[in-house]
């Protein structure tokens, strides 16, 4: 997979050097590139924002730098042309879905928005030639996009065969799809079978798997009707049996 990221700060973006993604660079799966959008800007202050029209506070982001680093990364006829996308607040929901979505793509370009944001005119024109995807973490603010870009790059990057070294660690995530799909991850417990006076529960330590599963998915069912009750009313009744109501 390519991955193209345009940023007024580069060095957020270190971080993919190190750990999984570090050695899916390494090992080709994923090509990443970062581009510094004031390379796009041709006046002595590498000018990137200016005011807003029909004031308010803050600044921005001008759309010519834009147009231009969009045009130099993902030139027009582009085939594939990539799938844009742009966190941020006022975005669709990201989600397990979503990056199970786009990991499914050849080409991602991330936009990191900074200030007030983005000039509109720069995504309705990007539209016109690429997929936009206008995506939010969640109902919070931050400073710039280039961190909501680094977890959208991990929760898709883990998704990629070969990058996570235990396959299996990704089709039992919480939200896979499956007969825990929309349910919490319960406890983890590992050695010592003792720490502190605690002990782990009995039934992991039984052998019997038909009872692990059982208990995991009660204590599955149990976090998510304590942390996430939203989740459970949207759970198909079906897949809820007579013991589950109990839980
Ligand atoms: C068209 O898109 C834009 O203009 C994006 O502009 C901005 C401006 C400020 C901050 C951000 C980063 O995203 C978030 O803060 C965010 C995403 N999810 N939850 C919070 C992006």
């Amino acid at each position: 997979m390519k991955l193209d990221i345009v940023t007024i700060f580069p060095d957020y973006f270190a971080p993919l050097d190190v750990s999984l993604l570090g050695k899916a660079r390494r090992t080709g799966l994923l090509d990443v590139r970062v581009h510094d959008l004031r390379e796009w800007t041709h006046d002595r202050h590498r000018t990137v924002d200016d005011t807003p029209y029909g004031g308010g506070p803050g600044m921005v982001m001008k759309p010519e730098p834009w147009g231009e680093v969009l045009d130099t990364v993902a030139p027009p006829g582009s085939d594939p042309a990539p799938r844009l996308v742009v966190p941020t607040p006022s975005g669709r929901p990201f989600t397990q879905a979503m990056a199970a979505e786009l990991a499914a793509e050849p080409w991602l370009v991330f936009a990191c928005g900074r200030y007030e944001g983005i000039d509109s005119r720069v995504v309705d024109e990007a539209r016109t030639r690429m997929r936009v995807d206008e995506v939010s973490l969640g109902d919070f603010v931050l400073a710039g996009g280039e961190v909501a870009v680094l977890v959208m790059v991990e929760a898709v990057g883990r998704l990629l065969p070969g990058v996570l070294g235990n396959a299996d660690s990704v089709t039992d995530d919480s939200f896979a799809p499956g007969p825990m799909e929309s349910l919490l991850e319960g406890p983890v417990y590992t050695k010592p079978p003792l720490w502190r006076d605690r002990p782990v529960p009995e039934v992991l330590l039984s052998g019997n798997h038909g009872a692990i599963a059982r208990w995991r998915r009660d204590e599955a069912l149990r976090r998510t009707a304590r942390n996430r009750p939203d989740l459970l009313v949207r759970m198909d009744p079906g897949s809820l049996d007579e013991h589950d109501r109990r839980v």
